[in-house]
C-alpha cells in the first residue's frame, strides 16, 4: 500500500484576493514605491516585498534569501524559476519550467546528491550540528526515516510562490538580474486567468511535494482565489493534518 509520505504534516497556503484590471505597469510602480513593506525589504536587505508574505517561488528571490537565513548553516535552498534571477547568498537556482518533467527530474537529481547545494565546509572550525541536518545512517535507517530514505523523501519543506509571469509592458530597457521584476508583472489582471494559472501551478507543486516531503514535512503555496481553491483545500486536508488558509497581511488585496 502506498503510504503518503505527509499525513501528519502542515500545510500553509495563502490565498491572494481575485485581482482587478491594471491600467498599466506604471500603477504598479508608483504603488511600488509608497508600500511599506517594499521600504521595510530594502531597509533589511532583501530582494523584494515578498519576503514578508511568509518571512520566508523563487525570482527575484525573497523567500528564498530568508530560507537560506533560516536553515543556515547547513541547510539548503534550491530555487527553481522561468526567469533568470541573481541567486541570493546560500542559495543554489535551477532556471527552467517547473511544468516540464524533465526539469522535475533534474531537481530529483539535484536533490539525490546530499551534498550538492551545501554550504562547503571552511577553515573556521566545525558547524554545530542543527536540527536541519542531514540524518545519520543509524536514525535514518529506523521506521519513518528509514522509508523516507528509500523512497527518496528528503526535501523539509516545498514553498510555491509560483504565478504564470505576463508579457513585458515597459521598461524593455532593463535587463537586470538582481531585480528582474523592473521589466515584468505577474499578474495579467483577469481574475478567472490568473486563478486558473495558479490552481495548475499550485496542483503541479503539491504533485511533486507528495514525492519528495520528507515524513512531517512542510508544504506552502500562494494561489489567486477563485472557484477551484476549494478543491485544493480539500486535497490538502486529506493529505495533512494541518491546513491553515490566511492572507498576510503583506498581500496585496488589488
Ligand atoms: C511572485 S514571483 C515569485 C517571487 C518569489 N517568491 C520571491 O520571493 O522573490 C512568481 C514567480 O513564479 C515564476 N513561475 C511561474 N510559472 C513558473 C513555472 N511553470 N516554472 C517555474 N517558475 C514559474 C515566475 O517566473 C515568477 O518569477
Amino acid at each position: 500500500m502506498f503510504s503518503l509520505p505527509f499525513r501528519s504534516c502542515r500545510a500553509v497556503w495563502t490565498p491572494v484576493a481575485g485581482q482587478v484590471r491594471q491600467a498599466s505597469s506604471k500603477r504598479w510602480q508608483a504603488r511600488q514605491q509608497k508600500d511599506q513593506f517594499t521600504k521595510e525589504a530594502a531597509v533589511q536587505g532583501l530582494k523584494s516585498r515578498a519576503a514578508f508574505k511568509l518571512l520566508q517561488g523563487y525570482a527575484p528571490g525573497s523567500w528564498s534569501q530568508v530560507a537560506a537565513n533560516r536553515t543556515q548553516p547547513h541547510g539548503r535552498v534550491i530555487g527553481v524559476d522561468l526567469i533568470p534571477a541573481q541567486p541570493p547568498k546560500g542559495v543554489s537556482t535551477i532556471q527552467g519550467n517547473f511544468l516540464a518533467p524533465e526539469i522535475q527530474t533534474y531537481i530529483r537529481d539535484f536533490l539525490r546528491d546530499p551534498e550538492r547545494g551545501r554550504p562547503r565546509q571552511t577553515d573556521l572550525g566545525q558547524p554545530s550540528p542543527s536540527l536541519l541536518e542531514p540524518k545519520t545512517d543509524e536514525s535514518a535507517a529506523e521506521g519513518k526515516d528509514g522509508q523516507d530514505k528509500i523512497l527518496e523523501r528528503t526535501v523539509d519543506v516545498v514553498l510555491s510562490d509560483m504565478s504564470a509571469p505576463w508579457h513585458q509592458t515597459s521598461g524593455f530597457w532593463k535587463r537586470s538580474l538582481s531585480a528582474p521584476y523592473h521589466r515584468m508583472m505577474n499578474t495579467s489582471g483577469v481574475a478567472f486567468k490568473d486563478h486558473a494559472g495558479s490552481m495548475d501551478l499550485c496542483n503541479a507543486a503539491l504533485q511533486f511535494s507528495t514525492d519528495v516531503l520528507k515524513t512531517g514535512g512542510h508544504f506552502v503555496c500562494k494561489f489567486y482565489q477563485g472557484a477551484e481553491d476549494k478543491e485544493l483545500e480539500m486535497q490538502l486536508k486529506a493529505l495533512f493534518k494541518k491546513v491553515h488558509r490566511l492572507k498576510p497581511e503583506s498581500s496585496r488585496s488589488v
